[in-house]
Formats: structure tokens, sequence, C-alpha cells
């Protein structure tokens, strides 16, 4: 890694963030398989309370940024700073600490079949938290509250449970530690277009009563219309705008301008 050649990236504030103060910040990431570059010389900024949505094209690499945000695939350059702390150095303490302010649905919900609803939403509690299996018990209660859930949503297994619910209950998974930063990844695919603009409104409503931060991948424009604060298009392996949805619809870039001024993207209207 080429560290001495990429611009350090702004060192956020530990604990309390503003809301527009920003909160995750990456410079000159760079991913590959094999010899296979997928994000190049990448840079991203995430400020606090922003709900961000991030586009691009199949396989451009936008599961592969998240994943490498998270440390779950491995960067071959770049710098990632998270709540003031430089991922490179941070000790297994800071790290666990970030780990602990950033909740994480991936596609699919990727909930254990073998555990129910509540034990699913438990989970991160056990990892992270010394807590009564009581007070466990309470907290998987206002989860379900929070992301919509009937209570007895909780005694089921996935399996039981339709692809809306499977959703919110992933949600309240990665909402169990309280964090400040959730990513979603294509939180409303496979849902109905009804479902899809529930889930819609239960992300915006916990983004601003909670200050919560997200990070959303999706391709789904009705979200990006009706949410995001600030869209990222991920293209020629780095992000190649970043802006309001005014901004991707006067955007001249052949990509975007068919996304969102595409005969699909009209047929919205
Ligand atoms: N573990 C891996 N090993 C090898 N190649 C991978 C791996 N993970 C992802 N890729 C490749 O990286 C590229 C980007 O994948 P990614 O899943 O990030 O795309 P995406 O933008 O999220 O696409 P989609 O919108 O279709 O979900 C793809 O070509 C994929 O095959």
């Amino acid at each position: 890694m080429h560290a001495a050649e990429i611009t350090d990236p702004p060192a956020g504030p530990p604990e309390e963030a503003e809301p527009g103060d920003i909160i995750l910040s990456a410079r000159g990431i760079t991913v590959g398989f094999g010899s296979k570059i997928i994000l190049k010389d990448l840079d991203l900024d995430i400020r606090q309370g922003e709900i961000l949505g991030f586009v691009g094209g199949s396989g451009t690499g936008k599961s592969v940024l998240m994943r490498a945000i998270l440390g779950l695939v491995p960067r071959r350059a770049g710098r990632i700073n998270v709540f003031g702390y430089d991922l490179e150095t941070a000790t297994a303490a800071q790290r666990q600490s970030i780990e602990r302010r950033w909740g994480v649905l991936f596609q699919q919900g990727a909930l254990f079949s073998s555990l129910t609803v509540r034990q699913n939403i438990q989970l991160p509690m056990r990892e992270h938290l010394k807590l009564s299996q009581k007070l466990m018990d309470e907290l998987a209660s206002l989860k379900l509250e929070l992301v919509g859930l009937p209570q007895d949503a909780g005694h089921k297994y996935p399996s039981e449970l339709s692809g809306g619910m499977i959703k919110r209950a992933s949600l309240a998974r990665a909402l169990a530690l309280d964090p400040d930063l959730v990513f979603l990844d294509e939180p409303t695919s496979g849902l109905d277009p009804i479902g899809a603009a529930a889930f819609d409104m239960l992300t915006e409503s916990l983004s601003r009563t909670l200050g919560l931060t997200v990070y959303m991948v999706t391709h789904d424009l009705d979200s990006l219309h009706s949410i995001c604060d600030r869209i990222a298009v991920l293209g020629q392996k780095k992000v190649l705008a970043i802006g309001s949805i005014d901004d991707m619809m006067s955007n001249d870039d052949p990509w975007i301008k068919s996304y969102f001024r595409g005969e699909r993207a009209l047929r919205r209207t």
C-alpha cells in the first residue's frame, strides 16, 4: 500500500458529530480480485445525519465498496477514517468501538435461519455488550417496535416471515446497538412498491428522529427521489458524481443521464 501517495482523510471528531460533519472519509480506495480491479483511487465522504444513496450499473462494485469500508474485503490501497479513527491504525479497542457504532443490513437480509428474529436481533448485543437476558429481551422488544414489527414476529424464524418483514427484522438487528451509521444494501429490492415505499418512510423517519446516518446501495429510483439527501454514482471504478437529485438530473454523463432521465426514469412520473 502506498500510504504516502494518498492524501490523508480529514480526521473527524472521535465522539460527538454535528449534522453535516464528515463522519466517514475514504481516500484512494483500490480493491481488486486477482487481476480484476473493481475500484481504483476512489474518494468518498459521508456526512453526519444524511441519507446517502449509492447507485451504479450492475457489477460496478457498490457492494464491494460497502464491504471494503466494513473491512470484509481487503483494500489494495487507500485510507478510511471513520468516527475520527483511521481504520489502518485503530487499536483493537477502537475497532470494537467503531463496530458498535455502525450497523449493516446485507442484501437478502442475512438473518440466521436457525435463530428466531429476537435471537437474531440479540446477536450483536451478545457479541459486544454484557447484558442480562431480561434486558436483552426488553431491548429486542424496543427494536421490533422501532421497525414496525409486531412483538410476536420476534418468536418466528426467518422462513416464517414475508420479504418485507425480513427486511424490517434485518434492520432491527442492524439497529441493535443504537448505531450512528447504518449500511443498507438494496433494502427495498424484492419488495412490492407499497412495501418499498413503507420501508423508505421507515428509513427516513429513523434517520430524522435518531440522527442516524444512512449509506444505502439501491437501484430504486423512488428511494433516490423521495428520501436521499445526496446520491453518489459509482462508475469507471470510482465515484463518478455525488450531489443532490437535482444535480443528478442535470448531469450530462451518459450513464447518469440515461439512469435519471431515461425511459425507465420517465415512466416513474
Ligand atoms: N469475493 C469476490 N471475488 C471475486 N470477485 C468478486 C468478489 N466480490 C465481488 N466480485 C466482483 O466484483 C464486481 C463488483 O461486484 P458488486 O457485487 O460490488 O457489484 P454491484 O455494483 O453491487 O452490483 P449489483 O448492482 O448487480 O448488485 C463484480 O464483477 C463481482 O463479480
